[in-house]
């Protein structure tokens, strides 16, 4: 049975501060490292989202002793030499990252492993990992030859590999890397447009021999890693949420603090920035290579905008709740060059069109994104999450601005990245 909820949000306006839960990239790269690591790794601010939980429930069973107390999270490994063949298969719930980046760790043990997702997860591509892996000589199978889940790896015996990511992926470039690592030589990746570089710069932390000249990475493999403590910045991909609240609903004053400023992940600044919102943002500090600050957004009045090319990758998350801001804009929006939406949790091209026209914007699809109509009012509705938990949390958003009751099938799915969403909408509402 899904899980429902009434939002009937109507004429709040967002007021006050908040500091976002830990980025769900850099805590599935935390917990993994950290696993791969001999000695003690502390992670603080984690995200103790569904997804990083399943990260963390790969590695125990592989042996490495990882404690979590809310967001602290305590790992004692031994190093890679000290993981274990896992008794059981590995379930990855709804986790791209985890299934993609844990695969090319995998890939250089020398053991069996099954694994296997949820619904949603079995439908995602995974030969875009699973080809370079056995190129570097990994015996991979699964439904489709080894395109979707459930999938079987025996791994070690890895070669070293230059690759080119022919996608526009920080998942496949990052579990190339980690393969690169358990191997004997040196591994070069190389990408068309740089994607989020959470992987390089916290491999550096953990004292790995990378180099990153442009959108080209080398790793030496065979080198140990060395446990270090993590700090997570908050996710900026939750705050999206909430700064576009803020940008289309009237008397309107948000600050998000202690968010990751990253520059592979800020497109969504920039974004606002071009839809002429009002925005501020502050850098503070730079934790483990990753910069940190406050965002304040108020209430604007967006203008429409083109948004296309290499920013793409650095908004790809943040894309559904831009389509709403859009519908809200003054003007045609036309979001190009993001064909990677369909390969998400659902296909966010078709999700972000169906739900948003249900609730009376004026938005088509097209292949590799879509077009949107400006100063729509819209109203309420049922509505679907479809499993997908930036797509509950759109609506919840949008329902901000809606007189009527909008009703969310399956809310739950948001705490796959963000548990405390509507506590945290409730703390920012008057
Ligand atoms: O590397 C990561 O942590 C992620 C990379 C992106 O996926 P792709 O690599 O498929 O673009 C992003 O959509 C996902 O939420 C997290
Ligand atoms: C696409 C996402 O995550 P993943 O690929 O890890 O499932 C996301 O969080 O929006």
């Amino acid at each position: 049975m899904l899980s429902k909820k009434v939002l009937s949000f109507k004429d709040r306006s967002l007021k006050g501060n908040i500091s976002v839960p830990g980025d769900k990239s850099i805590s599935h790269r935390a917990v993994m490292f950290g696993s791969l690591a001999k000695g003690e790794t502390r992670i603080t601010n984690f995200l103790a989202g569904e997804d990083c939980l399943s990260t963390i429930a790969a590695f125990q069973a592989m042996g490495v002793d990882i404690v979590r107390n809310n967001d602290s999270v305590q790992i004692q490994s031994q190093g890679i030499k000290g993981l274990k063949e896992p008794a059981e298969p590995i379930n990855l719930g709804n986790s791209g990252t985890t299934a993609r980046l844990l695969m090319g760790i995998l890939a250089g043990l020398p053991y069996h492993f099954t694994l296997y997702g949820d619904a949603s997860l079995s439908k995602r591509p995974m030969d875009r990992i699973t080809n370079p892996l056995k190129q570097m000589g990994a015996k991979i199978d699964g439904r489709e030859n080894g395109r979707l889940l459930p999938i079987s790896i025996r791994g070690g015996n890895l070669n070293p590999i230059h690759y080119h990511t022919p996608m526009k992926s920080a998942q496949v470039k990052s579990g190339v890397l980690l393969a690169g690592l358990l191997t004997d030589g040196t591994t070069v990746v190389t990408e068309d447009t740089k994607t989020r570089d959470h992987t390089e710069n916290m491999l550096k932390a953990f004292g790995a021999k990378l180099n990153v000249n442009g959108t080209e990475v080398t790793v030496e493999g065979n080198k140990p890693l060395t446990a270090c403590d993590i700090e997570v910045p908050g996710d900026i991909s939750s705050a999206a949420f909430f700064l576009v609240a803020a940008a289309v609903t009237a008397g309107s004053e948000v600050k998000i603090t202690n968010v990751g400023l990253n520059q592979t992940r800020t497109g969504i600044i920039d974004v606002l920035q071009l839809m002429d919102v009002d925005i501020t943002v502050k850098e503070d500090r730079i934790v483990g290579g990753e910069p940190i600050g406050d965002i304040v957004v108020k209430s604007s009045k967006p203008k429409a905008a083109v948004i296309e090319g290499d920013i793409i990758p650095r908004i790809i998350d943040e894309i559904p709740i831009i389509a709403l801001l859009a519908t809200q804009a003054e003007g045609k929006t036309v979001i190009k060059d993001a064909k990677e939406l369909r390969f998400k949790e659902t296909d966010r091209i078709e999700s972000v069109v169906s739900t948003l026209k249900a609730l009376g914007a004026e938005i088509e699809a097209t292949e590799d994104g879509m077009i949107i109509t400006g100063g729509t009012k819209l109203h309420g509705g049922v509505t679907n999450s479809y499993g997908d938990h930036r797509i509950g949390m759109m609506i919840a958003i949008a329902s901000l601005l809606i007189e009527e009751e909008v009703e969310l099938i399956d809310d739950k799915c948001i705490a796959v990245s963000y548990p405390g969403f509507f506590e945290d909408l409730d703390k920012l509402s008057h």
